[in-house]
């Protein structure tokens, strides 16, 4: 299969670069075309003229949409906003699109589920949000998936890196200052590296472009177009996964003193949204699909620690 750039001088539109996940898509996707990353101050999401007014101008062959309200407490009391940012701005972005044949990739949550049984949800599991933030993002996955333009959704759950705001970065800091830290162990799921889904975005790009060459752009995009589970591998609970984090950097710094991470129920640490307890998501269709395997959880957690 060949890899390459897209066409030259055709435009990636990138939201949110200053997350996560779009800081990492913001190197990743450089080497394929020309990246447009607007300021909120340009394009804000909460303010459906703006997206609009910024697709037209920028006329993008991709867009890629890691931006979103992800405040998973605050949104239950600011549910106009999270769904403004999270599912209108969304449907703007696919009905924009469409007319102009551009491909969406979007991302969404573990959240969209209610989190009951066991087993890994699979794309097609009967979604049940518990939260303002979860019921959003299934709302902007469907206004997508009902824009007729080309688009790809992944799910993912418990993203962290080397830098934002995420559980890891949160857990290291209080473990040296507290005596202890008490974690819910009665959530599962699986922590997903920002790098690793940047890298699986452009992985997926480089696809539907090498597609594109053989059975035309229009007919790649519908090819793979869908909802795609996209997290880490192996499956843990925020205790295991906080412990096992502070266990490794005890090894890397061996003179440091770090908090006891004690187990609680999710009944012992009440926040404004509810959770899911089994936030498993099963990747098999994005193996399948796109020969691409999410980094394993303690894999990724050694090299996100490896960076600090
Ligand atoms: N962080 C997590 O644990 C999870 C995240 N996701 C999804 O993955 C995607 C990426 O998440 P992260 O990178 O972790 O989020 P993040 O919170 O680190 O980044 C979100 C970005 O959106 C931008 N943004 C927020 N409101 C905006 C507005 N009104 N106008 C323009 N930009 C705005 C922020 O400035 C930030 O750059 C999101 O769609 C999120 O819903 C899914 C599951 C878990």
């Amino acid at each position: 299969m060949v890899f390459g750039r897209l066409p030259s001088e055709e435009r990636i539109l990138l939201t949110g670069a200053k997350g996560q996940v779009g800081g990492e898509l913001l190197k990743t996707l450089e080497p394929l075309g020309v990246v447009i990353a607007p300021e909120r101050a340009m394009m804000d999401l909460a303010d459906a003229t703006s997206v609009r007014d910024t697709i037209r101008a920028v006329r993008p062959r991709w867009i890629v949409n890691p931006g979103a309200y992800t405040e998973v407490d605050r949104a239950e009391s600011e549910p106009d906003l999270a769904y403004a940012i999270n599912a209108e701005a969304v449907k703007v972005i696919g009905e924009e699109a469409r007319v102009l044949g551009a491909g969406v990739i979007h991302f969404s949550t573990d959240y969209v589920f209610d989190g009951s049984g066991e087993e890994p949800y699979v794309e097609t599991d009967t979604v049940g949000p518990m939260s303002v933030y979860g019921a959003s993002k299934l709302a902007g996955e469907r206004a997508l998936a009902e824009s007729g333009a080309g688009h790809m959704i992944f799910r993912t759950s418990w993203v962290y890196g080397a830098r934002g705001k995420n559980f890891l970065l949160t857990i290291l800091k209080l473990a040296r200052e507290r005596e202890a830290l008490r974690i819910v162990d009665d959530q599962h799921g699986a922590p997903t590296w920002s790098r690793d889904l940047a890298r699986m975005t452009a992985h997926v790009i480089k696809r539907c472009e090498a597609t594109a060459q053989t059975i035309g752009w229009k007919a790649a995009l519908q090819d793979a177009s869908g909802v795609y589970h996209a997290a880490g591998g192996g499956d843990t609970s925020w205790f295991e996964f906080a412990a096992e984090a502070v266990q490794q950097q005890r090894e890397k710094e061996p003179g440091v003193r770090f908090a006891k991470i004690e187990s609680i129920s999710t009944d012992q640490y009440p926040t404004p949204a509810r959770r899911p307890s089994n936030s498993r998501l099963n990747c098999t269709k994005l193996k399948e699909r796109f020969e691409w395997t999410m980094m394993y959880w303690r894999d990724s957690l050694r090299e996100v620690l490896s960076e600090l």
